[in-house]
């Protein structure tokens, strides 16, 4: 039987319920789906396929899922470092996005942050931020896979004068994505303190009459808790839940600010974790307790958040923080093993999107989002578990291929669909007017 591609890798981690890893095993992609995984002695034999890929050195695992992120922010990485957030947004990142973040600066961020993530393994990601149709451009000339989000915020910005017209022009992107497979769109409020009940009102009803997610930064903060306990007497979770917007639909960033009857709250209601480590500790905002979360039946995916707070969009960075994080939070070395958190890098995001069906793990019928890792370094060297080496001992640059809906987007660390060269330009021609800025 005639079918487009074999590829035959060292080990297939495929993430499926029982985390099986597969050893001289096969996957056959057709069509842009996975129709099998098989012995590769019997797929040598079944198939005839239009491209061969063999590699020896590689496991092959379905492309990370980055949650959480703010990807135009890539051209703000470095610009203020070392702040906690309410100084860093207010007297830096938003005076800089007022300044400089038009559709021109967010097509070239969204660009940058593409390339960067296809090289580190990322074939899917959870966006919100400006322009958001300028963001959306640029994943349909990658052809990477993203969320795009539909923001909402109380303040006029350079892309919209308020409620009324972000729900407009946000629901007018969703219409004119729908026919695209690789774009999915979700509602997303910024966070409680800059979204007041009436649009959260909106943003709950739309999104239900559209089935579509929600994604808002909450509980980031204690600050933002304690402030919102001056304001109102509530806390930002229990408004979120007067308002009936907590529910599988539902994806909280960052909550490093729970108390036990929330999280009780959050299992309840099926809302998803998105947790940012690198994030929460860059900008001091607090932990996460992911490992009461996990127990709790929550799930609980991963993020880099933006650029600006992090600052990579490095996947493999975020698992082994999260794992090393994790342990010394719970204070128990046994939380959060490799396979777990691997999980929370691959099927838990899909799972949080809506996409489980589709991506986050490499089983029979779902679409052929993949990476190829190599694990036959020198650094990786002995190998006992692939596993463990890819989120304990694994850096970006070992990302050899990746793969969306079939088609190889990175071969041999090489973009196919972007242009490094003229990305770097752009990113230094923009170093320079923002940098030039008194
Ligand atoms: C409404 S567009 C997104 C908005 O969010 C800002 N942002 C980036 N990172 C964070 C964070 O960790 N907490 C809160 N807000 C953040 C970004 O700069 C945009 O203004
Ligand atoms: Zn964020």
């Amino acid at each position: 039987m005639e079918i487009d591609l074999l590829i035959t890798p060292e080990w297939i981690i495929t993430v499926d319920s029982g985390n099986q890893v597969l050893r001289h095993h096969t996957i056959v992609v057709d069509n842009s789906r996975i129709v099998a995984l098989m012995p590769t002695s019997e797929a040598e034999k079944h198939y005839t396929p239009r491209q061969t890929v063999a590699l020896p050195q590689q496991a092959v695992l379905p492309g990370f899922v980055n949650a959480h992120t703010h990807v135009a922010m890539s051209l703000l990485k470095g610009l203020a470092d070392d702040l906690p957030l309410m100084d860093w947004l207010q007297h830096h990142i938003w005076p800089a996005e007022a300044q400089w973040a038009d559709a021109e600066f967010v097509y070239d961020g969204s660009q940058l942050a593409i390339a960067e993530m296809l090289r580190s393994g990322t074939t899917c990601f959870n966006d919100m931020y400006f322009f958001p149709e300028a963001t959306a451009q640029a994943v349909m000339e990658s052809g990477i896979r993203a969320c795009i989000g539909m923001i909402m915020i109380d303040f006029p910005t350079r892309w919209g004068s308020g409620a009324a017209e972000y729900i407009q022009k946000g629901l007018a992107l969703h219409e004119q994505l729908q026919a695209n497979p690789l774009l999915t769109t979700a509602f997303a409020p910024h966070a409680p303190y800059t979204v007041s009940d009436d649009p959260l009102q909106q943003v709950r009803h739309l999104a239900g009459e559209h089935s579509l997610p929600i994604h808002m930064h909450v509980h980031e903060t204690a600050f933002e808790v304690q402030q919102a306990i001056e304001q109102s007497g509530m806390r930002p979770l229990a408004r979120l839940a007067q308002l009936g917007l907590l529910d599988q639909h539902f994806l909280a960033v960052h909550m490093t600010q729970l108390t036990d009857d929330e999280i009780a709250l959050l299992a309840q209601t099926g809302t998803h974790v998105i947790h940012c480590p690198e994030s929460n500790l860059k900008l001091a905002s607090g932990f996460c307790p992911i490992a009461k979360l996990t127990a709790a039946g929550i799930n609980v995916a991963l993020g880099t958040d933006g650029n600006a707070s992090n600052n990579d969009l490095d996947m493999f960075g975020e698992m082994r923080t999260a794992a090393l994080l994790a342990k010394a939070v719970a204070q128990d070395a046994s939380v959060i093993p490799a396979a777990q958190v691997l999980r929370m890098a691959t099927i838990n995001g899909a799972q949080a999107l809506g996409l489980d069906a589709e991506i986050g793990s490499l089983e029979i019928g779902k679409s052929a989002d993949m990476i190829a890792v190599d694990l036959g370094t020198l650094e990786a060297s002995p190998l006992y578990d692939p596993v463990s080496h890819l989120v304990y001992c694994t850096s970006r640059e070992q990302v050899t291929h990746a793969w969306v809906a079939g088609k190889a987007l990175l071969e041999n660390r090489q973009l196919t669909t972007l242009d490094s060269t003229a990305i770097i330009a752009k990113a230094r021609h923009w170093q320079q007017k923002i940098g030039a800025t008194p």
